[in-house]
């Protein structure tokens, strides 16, 4: 946990303060250092964040054992090399690998390298430009005297008030993603990408889980059929999938005994271990928002260019979790780099560009948001839903493929291929606002279609990318094939 980088400057001065050393305070940093500013990141717990320790990267170690093994057993002739069941002990060794045993001192390292200084201790906003540090030491001023603030302190679990869930000890994605034994019983609470990959992961690794989905089907904000495919595939896989339900009380009379969940459709469901997975807050409660007049525990609202409103001399910047324009890491990665450019251009006197797809706007928040869920079948979608788009009052065409007869590629990939694919056109323009693909092996297939939403690429031109015969790829020429047919008919 030693400080690494330069030396502190001896007025404590610095052109851009960082809080929070999660995978987006990094980036800001990185874009900051290339514009030629000094940078300070003050992180109170691991450099690299929640991602990196107990989120994306050990959740995906953890799933993808578990679903190439269920690939496997979807191939005849693999299937037979399979015989026994996933090597939970190996999974969480595999796991601690790739998060570095929570030791983050490679990524410490990384930030010095770069030249921002890394201070360890809990950030908070103190006036104007001013962030005090409490370290475990002392408590230290540091002034971003004529540039910003960044805040990029993240989020963390939501956990619901419920009688008993205090006694029940519940698991967050912290403990889902740390633990390295298997409860023989797991209850999860909550259909969305958390609950899902958390029901796939453990289940593969032994446990009998529960899925409690408060809507009528999981992953409710993807089109309807990613839903259903992978509830189905859930239930095949051993889940215990509960809709249109949700717990309103728990109890666990002995510390070491199990959970009883009382359901509010009056059933109760008896485990072992039970996981909260109902979405996130932000970590602004303690960052000092009362001292420039902002609301302590709320989103930080911010413009396209991830400028706090509402602050005078417009110095604050919010990226990533904290500003609630997207929950995933890459596009927070995004917004950080379009902040970091921004403060740099400013700090060289140049105009920014905040145009639609400017250099200095995060326009791909609002019209092309790329995002997996790493559930089997995986879940790959960019861009607006039918529904989305409908709700935003576009003219649309919709144009559905069903991937497991016509896609060649995909049918070699997998016997008894399951998946789906859906394109939203702008009927005025013929361009794609969004697709969505569901099946195996489809996330490697999603920056094709990020490129297109992102690109504005037109049908007319679609067809000119040709997609490799026999790849899941194919999916595109079918689509375009059954536009062209509904067109014709
Ligand atoms: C189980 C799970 C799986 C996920 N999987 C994916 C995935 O596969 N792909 C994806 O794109 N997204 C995924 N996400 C979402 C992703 O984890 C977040 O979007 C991402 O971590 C946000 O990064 P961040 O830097 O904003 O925040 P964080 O990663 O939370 O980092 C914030 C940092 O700020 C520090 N901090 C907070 N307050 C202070 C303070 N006052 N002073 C100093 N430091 C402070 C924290 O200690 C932390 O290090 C997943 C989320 C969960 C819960
Ligand atoms: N692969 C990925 O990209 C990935 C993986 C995991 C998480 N994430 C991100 O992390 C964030 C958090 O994910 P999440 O799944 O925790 O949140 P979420 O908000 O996406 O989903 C939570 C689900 O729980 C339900 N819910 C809420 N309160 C409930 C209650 N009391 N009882 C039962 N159900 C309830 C909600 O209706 C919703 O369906 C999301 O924004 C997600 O995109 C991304």
């Amino acid at each position: 946990m030693k400080n690494v980088g330069p030396e502190a400057p001896a007025d404590a001065t610095y052109d851009v303060i960082v809080i929070g050393a999660g995978p987006i305070g990094q980036n800001v940093a990185a874009r900051a250092r290339a514009g030629g500013l000094s940078v300070a990141v003050v992180e109170r717990e691991l450099v690299g964040g929640e991602c990196s320790y107990w989120a994306c990267v050990p959740s995906k170690a953890m799933l993808r054992p578990v679903v190439a093994v269920a690939e496997a057993r979807r191939l005849d002739g693999a299937r037979e090399a399979v015989s026994g069941s996933v090597d939970a002990p190996g999974v969480f060794r595999r796991r601690d690998r790739y998060v570095s045993d929570w030791d983050d001192s490679g990524q410490a390292q990384a930030l010095g390298d770069m030249g921002a200084h890394l201070v360890r201790g809990h950030g908070r906003v103190d006036g104007p430009r001013r962030v005090s540090v409490a370290t475990p030491d002392e408590t230290i001023v540091l002034l971003a005297a004529v540039h910003a603030v960044v805040v990029c302190t993240g989020s963390r679990a939501a956990v619901p008030d419920m009688p008993g869930i205090a006694e029940a000890r519940v698991w967050t994605n912290r403990t889902a993603t740390d633990t390295s034994s298997v409860p023989a019983r797991l209850a999860i609470i909550g259909g969305g990408p958390v609950g899902v990959e958390m029901a796939t992961a453990w289940q593969g690794l032994g446990s009998a889980v529960t899925l409690i989905a408060r809507e009528a089907r999981v992953l409710p904000q993807f089109e309807e059929f990613a839903g259903d495919l992978v509830g189905a595939s859930l239930k095949d896989a051993g889940v215990d999938v509960r809709h249109n339900t949700t717990v309103t009380s728990m109890r666990r009379p002995s510390p070491s005994g199990p959970v009883t969940l009382l359901l509010d459709d009056h059933t109760e469901v008896e485990a072992d271990e039970v996981l909260v997975a109902v979405g996130r807050v932000p970590l602004t409660g303690d960052i000092g928002l009362n001292t420039i007049g902002l609301t302590p525990g709320s989103w930080l609202d911010v413009d396209d260019t991830c400028r706090v409103r509402g602050v005078e001399g417009g110095w604050l910047y919010a990226a990533g979790d904290v500003n609630h324009r997207a929950l995933l890491t890459h596009q927070g990665k995004y917004q950080a780099r379009i902040v970091g450019n921004a403060i740099a251009a400013q700090a060289a006197g140049r105009a920014l560009d905040t145009s639609l797809w400017g250099r200095h706007a995060a326009s791909a928040d609002i019209h092309a948001l790329p995002q997996v869920v790493f559930s089997d079948p995986e879940v790959a979608t960019v861009g607006l839903s039918a529904e989305q788009a409908r709700r935003d009052g576009r003219k649309i065409r919709v144009v559905d493929v069903d991937m497991s007869s016509a896609v060649m590629g995909a049918r070699l990939y997998a016997d008894d291929y399951q998946g789906q694919a859906r394109m939203v056109l702008d009927s005025a323009t013929d361009r794609v606002l969004g697709m969505t693909f569901v099946g195996s092996g489809v996330t490697e297939l999603l920056h094709s279609a990020t490129v297109a939403v992102a690109g504005q690429v037109p049908v007319s031109r679609l067809w000119h990318a040709v997609p490799p015969f026999p790849t899941i790829s194919e999916v595109w020429l079918r689509l375009l094939e059954t536009l062209q047919a509904g067109e014709q008919e």
